[in-house]
């Protein structure tokens, strides 16, 4: 194993710790999370229930200054992972959407290590998934595969894989509108597939909507994980426990009640955390949509963190983070309104050293 020393940044005063980090042992690595950036070039708005304002234009001086912050670390993170929603859905609504994509994916070049984006919603409101798979948002290009098991490999059908940023750490990222009605062709089979499930849980007229709802995540704006990603993501979590791995799990859609709104989790989400209950290897689960940010530990020891939106940020604070691994834990160190999180490795399940 490598045992490159990696620097962890100064504690922000401004906000409360999450109790001592290890500061006598120095981390493996570390990786930058940043979500929902939202990008648009219109005046500041609100979201759909008028609560919270929205910083369309600023939320690309924010991506900028994340950007900065990780290009200037003493060691900087292995990779940052982009959790979705980089632009505004608005941009379609203006013809604007590949301008936007353009300027936030300069910010992109800028960056010094690698970007692994997640596909959200506001990507499907200005896409096709044709289309997203052949835009420099399709990071797939970044997988790591695993000789001689090839049901790790995953599938065209959908937008997911597997990439090892420091030898038995892997990272998943997951297609969370694997099954959705947006980005689909309305002609094709599965468009009616998932129209049928949609509605199935959903009468409303405006399928956004979540009212009277008994399951509220069936709404247009969510989507879920078909049987064959599924399927996939057991086998990658097989080879991972058989290997002694630890697992980082990536995603625009959160799957976890107590850590989100149930209004914005996967449809299936139940059946993601029964593939990942039934292995040992999951540290944490990292997802965005919510905007508001939530956190909470599952009964198996599974971190679930939603990230704060960088588009509900105000100019004056800033949201991102850098999460650095420990052989007994990871430490994300948030930036502005992203909280510090502890996520300590499921008891007796320390990595070797
Ligand atoms: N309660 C609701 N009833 C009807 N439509 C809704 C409701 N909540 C959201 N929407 C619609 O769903 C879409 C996504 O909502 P929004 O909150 O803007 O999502 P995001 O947080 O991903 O930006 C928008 O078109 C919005 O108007």
């Amino acid at each position: 194993m490598r045992t490159e020393k990696v620097r962890v940044e100064a504690m922000d005063d401004a906000k409360p710790s999450p109790g001592p980090p290890s500061e006598t042992s120095e981390p493996l690595f570390s990786f930058g999370v940043i979500a929902d950036v939202q990008y648009a070039d219109l005046e500041d708005g609100y979201n759909f229930q008028g609560s919270r304002r929205r910083h369309y234009r600023h939320s690309l001086v924010h991506l900028r200054g994340a950007i900065e912050h990780w290009n200037a670390a003493g060691s900087p993170p292995r990779c940052v992972l982009q959790l979705g929603d980089v632009i505004d859905g608005y941009n379609a609504q203006h013809d604007a959407s590949e301008e936007a994509l353009g300027l936030v994916l300069d910010a992109f070049q800028t960056l010094s290590v690698p970007v692994h984006h997640a596909w959200g919603n506001h990507e499907f409101y200005n896409f096709s998934r044709d289309y997203l798979t052949r835009s420099k948002l399709n990071t797939k290009f970044l997988e790591d595969r695993i000789v001689r098991h090839p049901e790790t490999v995953p599938s065209e059908n959908y937008y997911a894989y597997h990439f090892v940023p420091f030898p038995q750490f892997r990272f998943i990222l997951l297609d969370a509108y694997d099954l959705s009605v947006l980005g689909v062709d309305e002609s094709s089979a599965k468009y009616q597939q998932c129209l049928e499930i949609l509605k199935a849980h959903n009468p409303n007229a405006e399928l956004n909507s979540p009212e009277g709802l008994v399951e509220p995540q069936y709404v247009q704006f969510n989507g879920g994980f078909s049987q064959e990603q599924l399927n996939w993501l057991n086998e990658v979590l097989t080879f991972s426990d058989t290997n002694q791995e630890k697992v980082v799990i990536v995603s625009h859609v959160p799957i976890y009640p107590e850590a989100s709104d149930s209004v914005c989790l996967a449809w299936n989400y139940r059946d993601a955390l029964a593939v990942i209950w039934s292995h040992e290897c999951v540290v944490c689960f990292f997802a965005g949509h919510t905007h508001d940010g939530g956190y909470s530990e599952d009964p198996c020891g599974v971190h679930h963190i939603n990230l704060e939106g960088v588009i509900e940020t105000a100019p004056d604070s800033q949201a991102f983070g850098t999460v650095y691994v420990y052989p007994d834990k990871m430490l994300l160190k948030g930036r502005g309104r992203v909280p510090d999180r502890t996520m300590n490795y499921k008891a007796g399940n320390a990595f070797p050293v």
